[in-house]
């Protein structure tokens, strides 16, 4: 009988190393979309910013390991996104640009349970986890509502509720406001100034990283600047102005 190798157990994580990326790029096919990427990220409010297909939402998903990157290495907390998936994608929690790709239940509360469900979380602190965080993003009146009925600013709500009950370490938010009209907006932006977890915001809403810790400009798969918001909201927009 052929015996699975087993895999090496995963070490035990270290939060204060944070995410770090070392010689990181990405190919897709013949096309380079990222390059010579070293970071470490250990800031409470990380923002990325640049042009459209500059490699955002591929950096995004290189940091929760939807992404193993061709060259180079991720580590989240010491742990590699290539050997420990797994590991690292119970403590990154990723959110969606397009809501309606997380969302694969009838109803609000199922949808928002089902992770909880793939974890073996038992029903009853299924049903309390879900309810207070549907409490907790104005969505409680909705629970037993047709999820794919709720407008685009719950749906995205709804998207963040379904990350933050798995109660990950981190989050990462790819253009989390994109689709949401201003009232919306700012409920993201303060509720993203609330998480207690550290976040990476994909963003193409500039005034979504006000008081955030370290913003990075990516452009041409490249960080071409990585500073306090200001200065880099300042190279981003030269940046753009050259075009
Ligand atoms: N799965 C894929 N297969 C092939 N090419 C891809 C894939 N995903 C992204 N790309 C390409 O990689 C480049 C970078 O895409 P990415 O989505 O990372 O950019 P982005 O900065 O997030 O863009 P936007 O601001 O428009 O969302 C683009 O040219 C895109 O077409």
């Amino acid at each position: 009988m052929r015996r699975r190798r087993a895999s090496a157990p995963a070490p035990e994580p270290d939060p204060t190393q944070g995410i770090e990326l070392r010689g990181v790029g990405h190919v897709y096919g013949e096309r380079t979309v990222l390059r010579d990427v070293d970071l470490q990220l250990t800031e409470h409010r990380v923002g990325v910013v640049g042009a459209n297909g500059s490699g955002k939402s591929t950096f995004a998903r290189l940091l929760n390991g939807l992404v193993v990157p061709t060259s180079g290495r991720v580590l989240v907390d010491g742990l590699d996104t290539a050997t420990h998936a797994r590991e690292v994608r119970r403590r990154v929690g990723f959110v969606f640009q397009d809501p309606d790709a997380q969302i694969v239940h009838p109803t609000v509360a199922e949808d928002v349970g089902y992770g909880l469900e793939n974890q073996g979380v038992p029903a009853d602190e299924r049903a309390e986890r879900v309810a207070e965080v549907l409490a907790r993003y104005g969505l409680a009146e909705h629970a037993d509502h047709p999820a794919h009925l709720l407008s685009g600013g719950q749906k995205q709500l709804l998207a963040v509720a379904g990350v933050l009950v798995m109660r990950p370490a981190r989050i990462v938010l790819d253009e989390p406001t994109t689709l949401l009209d201003l009232v919306n907006t700012r409920r993201i932006a303060e509720l993203v100034a609330g998480l207690d977890q550290s976040v990476v915001v994909v963003t193409h809403h500039l005034d979504l990283l006000a008081g955030f810790d370290r913003v990075l400009v990516v452009d041409g798969g490249r960080v071409v600047a990585d500073d306090r918001p200001a200065p880099a909201v300042a190279a981003y927009r030269a940046l753009m102005a050259d075009r």
